[in-house]
């Protein structure tokens, strides 16, 4: 019930729809009342079958607008609008709902219709009527061109908002998908100039949020002065990931992971991304970030405080977030021995030429910027205390994925020593959760070949996502926008969980830029640079490879570099 008045409350203070306000709250009830129910199984809550429960007269009282500003940009159109086609086609979106692409570029409506409906696709299972479906969700959407920086702009954007909402209390989410320098110009306009005078107005913005602690403080005041904590979505597409989601599951529904989460019995957490193909095409973005900023203080951090927090009181946004941002504050700023940088070079191999990274035109050719690195970081609470958590991030590897692997301790005098040889290490037990591609997790354990004789073996116990579920996993910006649409914020960024990760790297950013670190030069399509392990030798760890997510290995060979 704690969590069921808290939820009243903080849907009042925000004037969420009447409508919204019930489906949430008779949810909460239920997940008071029936364990299993908390995980909300939006097969069985989406709009279409809401209706079911809440009667058609409420949702014709309300409308929800998308405006996606920066419409004729890569990411709106790669990621955007087909994952609010995917909302729609899957009956999530709300009865009545407008799509708005908000831009400089001159277009017409039909002309955004016409740029949308080259990326919108249907799902491999679900093929029928999707046709039918797209045409239909087209004409729901419009353009509006317009300066980033004008309030007259986004005036007309609101009359042509208000047609569209045709009397009904309107519900307006802004997708900031611009680059950052645009930001608050963007919502101090859109608050004067078009926010909904009495549903709900939401704001979602893409990283980055700042450089550095400083700048990220300066932008969270900036869009304070406009906007309130609750109205700002800050995404990290990371969280929406399935398996990501999947981890506080894991974690928290089953008896035998969580007793062996500690320093106890876990000796070393690996975090590692990487990518098979260079910045092509964002290079002047990259080469202001890098890849420590690019990918390790949001998405790799934000894994690690899932992987890591205590168990929140319950599974409300505050709740979680709370126990993220203690995992957080617990940990040790990263320093400047505890990391290496590397950056891709080009190459030749077999007629094909691969590029440097200092070849785009839009990076300087003297660019220290790291397109790769690695670091080991520590939690310095009474659970993690001592265990090296390494994350390793890269672009133009020779691999493409993103995993975590948990190794764990050595048996305390095993009886099977002797069968082991001496890579003890590599017989340890070994959790692995593969984010992407082919999701899965399993487990590596020691088992008998089957025989007279004492030979043991390496088995996974493995749940690999696609031979066990038919259906396609949704895009991870398909449950962001539905979570911003339904106001729910576990999966998106407090500004104290921000403060808190800055701090974390902001020290050694500036170290690496103040001392001119040069980068370790690595060839296009390897493995990084040979730096990575001896950090790794440093806290006895050993960076592993999984055959399945190495396209370029040999079958059945377990990598130890
Ligand atoms: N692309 C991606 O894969 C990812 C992007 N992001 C973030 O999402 C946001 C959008 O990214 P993306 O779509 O790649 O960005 P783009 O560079 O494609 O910019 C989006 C739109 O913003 C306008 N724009 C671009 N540069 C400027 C400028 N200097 N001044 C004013 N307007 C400008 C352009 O529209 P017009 O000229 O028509 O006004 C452009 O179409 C960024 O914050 C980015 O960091 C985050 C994760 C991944
Ligand atoms: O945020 C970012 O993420 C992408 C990788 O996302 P994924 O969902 O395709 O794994 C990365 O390429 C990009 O550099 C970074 O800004």
């Amino acid at each position: 019930m704690r969590s069921a008045s808290k939820l009243v409350g903080s849907l009042f203070r925000t004037s969420a729809s009447y409508v919204s306000f019930l489906r949430i709250f008779l949810l909460k009830i239920f997940s008071v009342g029936f364990a299993d129910s908390s995980i909300v199984d939006r097969s069985v809550t989406n709009f279409e079958v809401s209706s079911d429960h809440f009667s058609s007269s409420e949702q014709n009282k309300t409308t929800v607008s998308v405006t996606v500003v920066g419409a004729s940009g890569d990411l709106a159109k790669k990621k955007i609008f087909p994952a609010l086609f995917a909302l729609y086609y899957e009956n999530f979106l709300p009865e009545h709902f407008t799509i708005f692409g908000y831009a400089r570029s001159k277009m017409s409506d039909e002309e955004l219709r016409n740029m949308i409906s080259k990326t919108l696709t249907c799902r491999i299972d679900k093929r029928e009527n999707c046709g039918d479906k797209m045409e239909k969700f087209l004409q729901r959407c419009f353009y509006q061109s317009g300066q980033y920086d004008s309030e007259e702009n986004f005036k007309e954007l609101d009359k042509k908002l208000k047609e569209r909402e045709a009397g009904r209390v309107p519900n307006r989410l802004f997708y900031l998908s611009i680059p950052p320098n645009i930001f608050v110009d963007v919502v101090r306009c859109a608050t004067y100039g078009a926010s909904s005078p009495t549903g709900w107005t939401r704001v979602i913005v893409e990283k980055p949020f700042g450089r550095d602690s400083e700048s990220s403080r300066e932008l969270t005041a900036s869009l304070k002065q406009y906007l309130t904590e609750d109205q700002i979505f800050r995404i990290d597409h990371y969280l929406g990931k399935e398996l990501v989601e999947n981890l506080s599951v894991l974690r928290f529904s089953n008896l035998v992971f969580e007793p062996l989460w500690s320093r106890q019995y876990i000796r070393n957490v690996q975090l590692i991304f990487s990518e098979d193909f260079g910045t092509e095409g964002r290079g002047g973005y990259f080469d202001s970030y890098g890849i420590i900023r690019d990918i390790m203080q949001n998405h790799l951090l934000q894994i690690l405080a899932l992987f890591a927090m205590e168990t929140p009181v319950s599974l409300d946004a505050e709740d979680i977030r709370n126990e993220k941002v203690k995992v957080l504050k617990s940990m040790r700023p990263l320093e400047i021995e505890d990391v290496i940088v590397g950056q891709y070079k080009g190459h030749s191999k077999g007629g094909k030429s691969y590029p440097s990274y200092t070849d785009d035109p839009k990076v300087p050719n003297n660019s220290l910027t790291p397109t790769f690195a690695a670091a080991a970081l520590f939690i310095d609470n009474a659970r993690w205390d001592g265990v090296p958590f390494l994350m390793k991030a890269g672009k133009a590897l020779h691999s493409n994925g993103a995993e975590i692997r948990v190794q764990f301790r050595h048996v305390p005098g095993n009886l099977y020593r002797r069968n082991f040889g001496t890579y003890l290490d590599k017989n340890t037990n070994e959790l692995v959760i593969r984010v992407q591609p082919n999701e899965a997790i399993y487990l590596k354990i020691n088992n008998k070949v089957p025989g007279l004789g004492m030979r043991l073996d390496r088995s996974n116990l493995n749940l690999l996502y696609s031979a066990k579920y038919s259906r396609e996993i949704p895009d991870a910006y398909e449950r962001l926008l539905l979570d911003a649409i339904e106001g729910e914020r576990r999966l998106f960024i407090r500004s104290d969980e921000l403060d808190a990760a800055w701090a974390l790297f902001t020290p050694v950013l500036k170290e690496l830029e103040e001392k001119h670190v040069f980068p370790e030069l690595y060839p296009f399509g390897s493995r990084g640079p040979v730096g990575a392990h001896y950090l790794a030798a440093k806290y006895n760890v050993r960076w592993v490879k999984n055959e399945s997510f190495c396209w370029r290995c040999p079958k059945k060979v377990s990598y130890y570099f």
